[in-house]
């Protein structure tokens, strides 16, 4: 073979190499700007280890939205707040699912399985994330508030011991690493880690999760992008000991939960209610994936957002920002009663305002999760493909000068009035897979903000060189990583009323000893899936509302029934709903955190004075027949079988399925005359005024009920 021969062999080989090498698993979409890229790489070597600011240059010269080659994928790039909006609102059925990338999903993650956030989505995603939002939704998460109360008394307690009365200065960021974790530790294994900062499991977990975040990286994991890069594995084995340290605390804290259940001493959580519940739908594999995102997503966010926020509150400008707050704090709570009233109202909008400012300018993940879509999405004339890669660039979006007037300033006002209906940030992502723990993580960083601006005044560090970088994206010790790594730190804190403090922490500590068991009852009340004691169909309750992106109706919540069972087993409840309140106010969901509220008392009778109860009760074949009277006019509607209405002189009426009893104050019983079937009714029960009789009032009675049920409490 000539030497020629050869050569265009080799050119070929090379070319056809190249060209492999250079193939996208999209290919360029027309109509979509594309930033010029090496061969092989593209555009990864660009973007650095400063990619959303990188990107968010690129959006200024090629317009907001633009295609990137990485490696072997196309992926969009989105950095504008409208165009966020766009993609991640407008079409969010579409841009569902999620990628999957090579370090972290097959070795990182392979033996623990995704979290929620990384999962592509299909039904297992779908069951994980809806029981995770179910657990995380407002209600629920109002009912954690003694876990709050608990975790942030914990950290400023010993904050304030630490700064030894202001003498020495404090780096903050293991105090709020614990209340984070602790937060999910609690939620998800009813397990706490006790003792100080320097407890060897927080030191350890902090590590670990820090290291796997790194690997999370959008740009720094060329492996991901690059197949043949996977040859050279150096990466994989610290990703590999990071997944071996991962599995070994959370098995141990998996197998401590199963080991309390098994001994019967285990308390109410997340996981040790799925783990009981025969009837629950999620596997092994899927219980270690909740766990895993509980563990992990709260960790690296909430103590992020929090240590930076009082980075700012300690230098020169947070002072004025610190005043202000401490001023609308008292303005609403002048007798120092806001350290407990955090606990259930958010009613300092200052404070709100504060916290949606600190999400905003620490958008800690500044490239958020990414997204793949799962159909078509069509963009100015382009169109984008199912299966394309999105990143929003959040960072570059949250300091959009559309939508933000001086976005490089730290301004808790522009939230004040803000004229914005839809999501008011991207830091907690969009759309249809937008941050869980959004709840949680806002109630976390209100308590935390209300109590430390209490608490404290916040100085800078004595030493310059201990005080911190302000600048989002200069603060972190590795912008390449998913979430922002604050550099360490110090601040200075003088405790504002030594008397004060120690009054708000031992009321703090009072509250816990006492509100332990029944933060654990709510915890129990929420987390029942079902234990329906009759045979009939299994219920789900839908609580509609408002989309507050554009005001129209939606599903707000889903809930399965919870049934109690309070006449020995021959009758079940299953309470759909209370009001406590006539016009009924639906602000700021109010309605639906009182129901879970007065639920979670364990106290509520049949009827629930001033407000109404409906009910759902199953009755036992040939159950016994209590008569019984309530202060209410009772709504009753067979739904199922055939039941007997008798009256105190022995009046009876055989209702059947749709007849409906108007129930005024009367003493009455229910009977299921039938020897084998179940019957259903749905009651409404609403507070009324006694009926009198000979200028007597006609009181509650229960009969033979009393005692098994709580007295209702509007007929004293
Ligand atoms: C300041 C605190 C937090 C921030 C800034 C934050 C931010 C985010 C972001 C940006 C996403 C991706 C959203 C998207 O793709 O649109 C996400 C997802 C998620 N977060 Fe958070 N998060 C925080 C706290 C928490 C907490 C405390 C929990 C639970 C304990 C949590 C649970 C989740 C879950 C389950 C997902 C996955 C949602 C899905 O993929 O369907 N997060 N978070």
């Amino acid at each position: 073979m000539s030497y020629q021969v050869i050569g265009i062999a080799i050119v070929a080989v090379l070319f056809l190499l190249i060209r492999l090498l250079n193939t996208t698993d999209i290919p360029k979409i027309k109509g979509l700007p594309e930033i010029p890229g090496l061969p092989i790489l593209g555009n990864l070597w660009h973007l650095g280890t400063d990619h959303a600011r990188v990107a968010q240059k690129w959006a200024q010269k090629y317009g907001p939205v633009f295609q990137t080659r990485l490696g072997n994928k196309r992926v969009i790039f989105v950095n504008s707040y409208e165009s966020v909006r766009h993609f991640w609102i407008t079409h969010q059925s579409a841009l569902i699912s999620r990628p999957t990338f090579h370090t972290f999903h097959s070795v990182v993650s392979s033996s623990q399985g995704f979290t929620i956030g990384t999962s592509p989505w299909d039904d297992s995603c779908k069951a994980r994330r809806k029981a995770a939002a179910t657990a995380l939704n407002r209600p629920s998460t109002q009912s954690y508030m003694p876990i709050l109360d608990l975790e942030s008394t914990a950290s400023i307690k010993e904050l304030a011991a630490d700064c030894k009365g202001g003498a020495v200065d404090v780096d903050p960021s293991l105090y709020f690493a614990r209340f984070a974790l602790n937060t999910s530790l609690t939620l998800n294994y009813g397990i706490r880690i006790d003792g100080n900062i320097n407890n060897e499991m927080l030191e350890e977990i902090t590590q670990v999760e820090r290291g796997v975040s790194n690997f999370r990286s959008t740009s720094n994991n060329w492996q991901d992008y690059v197949p043949i890069m996977r040859l050279w594995n150096k990466q994989n084995t610290e990703a590999e000991s990071f997944r071996l340290r991962r599995d070994a605390y959370l098995t141990k804290l998996l197998n401590e939960l199963k080991g309390q259940i098994a001994a019967g001493i285990d308390k109410p959580c997340i996981t040790g209610n799925i783990l009981k519940d025969p009837e629950a739908k999620l596997n092994e594999a899927e219980i270690k994936s909740i766990c895993l995102t509980m563990v992990s997503a709260g960790l690296d966010t909430v103590p992020v957002n929090l240590v930076m926020g009082l980075a700012f509150l300690s230098s020169p400008e947070g002072q004025a920002v610190q005043a202000r707050a401490l001023e609308e704090i008292e303005k609403v709570y002048p007798d120092g009663e806001a350290w407990e009233k955090c606990l259930v109202e958010e009613k300092v909008p200052y404070i709100t305002a504060l916290v949606k400012e600190t999400l905003r300018f620490w958008t800690v993940i500044p490239i958020c999760l990414p997204r793949t879509s799962i159909k078509d999405i069509p963009y100015e004339g382009a169109v984008i493909p199912a299966g394309t890669t999105f990143f929003m660039n959040a960072y570059a979006a949250d300091y959009d000068e559309q939508r933000f007037k001086d976005p490089y300033k730290f301004i808790p006002e522009r939230f004040l009035n803000d004229t914005e209906s839809g999501t008011p940030h991207y830091a907690y992502g969009a759309g249809s897979r937008m941050c869980a723990g959004s709840h949680l993580a806002n109630r976390e960083l209100y308590t935390a903000y209300i109590r430390l601006i209490t608490a404290f005044e916040i100085h800078p560090a004595r030493n310059p060189a201990d005080r911190p970088i302000i600048d989002a994206i200069e603060c972190s010790s590795n912008p390449t990583a998913l979430t922002t790594d604050p550099k360490l730190f110090k601040i200075g804190l003088k405790i504002r009323s030594e008397s004060r403090l120690k009054e708000w922490i031992a009321a703090a500590e009072a509250r816990t000893r006492l509100s332990l068991k029944l933060s654990f009852r709510t915890l129990s009340y929420l987390f029942v899936m079902s234990n329906q004691i009759s045979n009939l169909r299994p219920l789900t309750t839908y609580v509609t509302g408002h989309s507050p992106m554009n005001g129209t109706a939606i599903f707000q919540e889903t809930r399965p029934a919870v049934w109690t069972s309070p006449d020995n087993e021959s009758m079940g409840f299953n309470v759909v709903y209370t009001t406590s309140e006539f016009p009924v106010s639906f602000d700021n969901d109010n309605d639906i955190a009182k129901h879970d509220a007065l639920m979670g008392t364990g106290n509520l009778g049949l009827v629930n004075p001033k407000g109404t109860v409906c009910r759902i009760v199953d009755f036992a074949p040939d159950n016994n027949p209590v008569m019984h009277r309530t202060q209410s006019l009772d709504y009753g509607v067979v739904i199922s079988g055939t039941l007997e209405l008798e009256l105190d002189a022995g009046e009876k009426r055989l209702l059947y399925p749709g007849d409906v009893a108007v129930q005024r104050g009367t003493i009455h019983s229910w009977y299921n005359p039938s020897q084998t079937e179940w019957a259903r009714m749905l009651f409404v029960l609403q507070d009324s005024e006694p009926v009198m009789v000979n200028g007597q009032p006609l009181k509650e009675d229960l009969g033979e009920a009393s005692g098994s049920i709580p007295p209702s409490g509007n007929s004293n």
